[in-house]
């Protein structure tokens, strides 16, 4: 009997096309990946079926056992993969075969270089899923059908991974997916029972669902040695060839680093080695397990704030759901992993656990998890820590404004930039700062700025170089907002160099002030002077005693918003209220000296024009004409060449 065929010849998304050429010569050094993503695929998509079928039993159809079952023909050069999970209808096959529909993956096409090495590292980060089939086969078929569909709805997927794909309507007795790889030649060597065994064992020993094969028939001898005849007809016998437990439920002692770390593989879909894990199980009024890994990068959509994020939710070993958000707050969103609780009902869903104050004590247990670990990181591999610090810094930036009452515990994990340590990077600690303090001090000092180097060499810095005191140099845009959040660290308060008057409390002596007291009233009348030239452009002038190199500098008042925030506030289009610097003049700085000697008035406005557009630009600012501080320059240059 001949049946009409629905076959239908489908083009790959561009993208797809791309990744998989790039993923098939990329990932060519480590090809047995392809059975630990596909795997993983399978036992996500039993996990999937018991879910579903917690509100419809049918589902299971008369074969509740899940499995996976995995199959080879070393004639054909073929590698079988099969589940019983929750399988695709027709419309989830092209959807998910055809096209990768994951966040951020325009952003990650955008950054491949075209060189093959480094973009063999991207595509590590990126996940390569079901398309990593290709780098072993050089044609892929998948039979399929969703649970809960007849069997005439099966669907028969194939491809030779190079621009297109077929599907068409095939029937299908069990539900579920079968993955068939025709094996590409120099590849064919995966067709091997211990091949295949070893690789499960390594990638997928951890994996709750058992993995299949059929078991291998030991030779059997008599007495004298000669090989006993296999008896003909005897049916299959099937083994499990991982351990099938999942791997939290374990004791920590019986856990290999190994098996954490392809765990993890696992449950991120990440490529790499996590940074550091904390697997734990608790007891008591809530009983819980869970097992929290820090990434080693961070993944290309962590800015993106729709991003999937958030714990795999088990309860009593069922799997629940993927990206339960609800367990970390949201600056912690980078970690992954699994949490797996006794007490939550089988039938929860993410409105539900918005509302479960049980939910809400265990976030606040697995933050202190999270912290506690990352603290551990720092004190014990200072090395890995700054690799953390370098990749979710940012993030982690964004605890004390919403998670106050461990604000302490974030900070100290804060690292950043400083004048002791005269370098960019950020692995400057508050409490090594602290411990730097001089005696007197009472405030821990910094300047904010669009740059390190901007930050570094800002006229508002002079005074602390010369007293030796340290200052940390803060350029991430969310730094000043962060501050703002920050009141306090171990007592001392936070001071921006850039704004209010100089106070150095203790360590202004005696002397300081009463020069300071001098200057003031001998520059009275420049002071005066030049607030008249400036009237419309500051708030105030006045002497100070901050510079040592700069004839001046603007600062803003204390209770005014940092001038670094206000220009991130107003490129991203902010409406700003009106606000005016004060001008700090340097009364020692020969510039200065000349200026209160000027006795043309026009000359004089010039040079004070120029002084503060000058100011400005010190500090990483804009002029508002930038035409007119020009033209004055220009002039004064002329004059000096004649
Ligand atoms: N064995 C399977 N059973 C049911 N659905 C599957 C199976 N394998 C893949 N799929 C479907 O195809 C989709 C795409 O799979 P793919 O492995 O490419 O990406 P992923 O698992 O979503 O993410 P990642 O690339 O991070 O692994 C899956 O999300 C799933 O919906």
């Amino acid at each position: 009997m001949t049946t009409a065929t629905d076959k239908e010849t489908l083009g790959f998304q561009t993208e797809a096309k791309q990744l998989l050429q790039l993923m098939i010569h990329s990932l060519y050094s480590n090809k047995e990946i392809f059975l630990r993503e596909l795997i993983s695929n399978a036992s996500d998509a039993a996990d999937k079926l018991r879910f579903e079928a917690l509100s419809d039993g049918t589902l299971y159809e008369d074969d509740p056992e899940l499995r996976i079952a995995i199959d080879f023909d070393k004639e054909a050069k073929t590698i079988t993969i099969a589940d019983n999970g929750i399988g695709m209808s027709k419309e989830d096959v092209i959807n998910h075969l055809g096209t990768i529909a994951k966040s951020g993956t325009a952003e990650f096409m955008s950054k491949l270089s075209g060189d093959q090495q480094k973009d063999s590292q991207l595509i590590g980060q990126f996940g390569v899923g079901f398309y990593s089939a290709f780098i072993v086969a050089d044609r892929v078929e998948v039979k399929t059908r969703r649970a809960g569909l007849d069997k005439s709805e099966g669907v028969h997927w194939e491809s030779e991974g190079e621009a297109e794909f077929s599907v068409e309507s095939i029937e299908k007795e069990g539900r579920g997916t079968t993955i068939i790889l025709h094996l590409r030649e120099d590849s064919a060597d995966f067709a091997d029972d211990f091949r295949i065994r070893s690789v499960v064992k390594k990638y997928s020993d951890h994996i709750s669902l058992p993995v299949m094969m059929e078991k291998q028939i030991t030779p059997e001898y008599d007495e004298e040695g000669n090989e006993k005849p296999v008896e003909e007809n005897l049916e299959p016998e099937f083994e499990a060839i991982n351990d099938a437990t999942a791997l939290w439920t374990r004791s920590r002692s019986e856990v290999e680093d190994d098996e954490y770390k392809e765990f993890y593989k696992h449950v991120s879909h990440d490529f790499q080695d996590p940074l550091t894990w904390s697997h734990n199980k608790v007891e008591g009024k809530l009983e819980y397990n869970s097992l929290l890994y820090v990434p080693a990068k961070a993944p290309f959509d962590m800015w993106n704030r729709d991003a999937t994020r958030g714990l795999k939710l088990y309860v009593q070993r069922t799997f629940i759901m993927d990206d339960a958000e609800q367990f970390l707050p949201l600056y912690l969103r980078f970690i992954k992993g699994v949490v797996d609780s006794n007490d939550l009902s089988l039938n929860v869903s993410r409105e539900i656990l918005q509302q479960d104050p049980a939910v809400d004590s265990m976030k606040s247990a697995l933050t202190k998890r999270v912290l506690d670990m990352l603290s551990k990181m720092a004190k014990k591999d200072a090395e890995q820590y700054q690799a953390f610090w370098d990749e979710f810094g940012q993030v982690l930036k964004e605890g004390p404004a919403e998670d106050f009452s461990n604000k302490e515990k974030i900070a100290k994990l804060f690292r950043f930039a400083s004048t002791h340590s005269n370098s960019e990077v950020q692995d400057q600690s508050l409490e090594d700062y602290v411990s730097r303090m001089k005696e007197g001090q009472e405030k821990i000092y910094y300047v904010a700025a669009e740059n390190y180097t901007t930050g570094s060499n800002s006229p508002h810095l002079e005074v602390f170089r010369k007293k030796g005191i340290e200052v940390l140099v803060l350029f991430d845009r969310v730094d000043e907002w962060l501050m703002g959040h920050m009141m306090d660290f171990d007592g001392k308060g936070f001071q921006d160099v850039g704004k209010g008057e100089l106070d150095l409390g203790e360590l202004e002596d005696e002397a300081d002030k009463q020069e300071k007291e001098k200057l003031e009233s001998e520059n009275k009348d420049l002071v005066e002077r030049v607030k008249t030239v400036l009237e419309a452009k500051v708030e105030e002038v006045r002497v100070t005693n901050r510079l040592t190199d700069s004839p001046a500098c603007l600062v803003v008042n204390d209770g005014d918003m940092g001038a670094q925030m206000r220009r991130i506030l107003e490129q991203a289009g902010q409406a700003m209220p009106e606000s005016k610097p004060i001008l700090e003049l340097n009364p020692e700085h020969s510039l200065v000296q000349k200026l209160d000697q000027e006795s043309d008035e026009d000359r004089f406005s010039d040079l004070v024009e120029i002084l503060f557009d000058q100011s400005t630009l010190a500090e990483g600012g804009q002029l508002d004409d930038p035409a007119a501080y020009v033209h004055r320059l220009n002039k004064l240059l002329l004059e000096l060449s004649q």
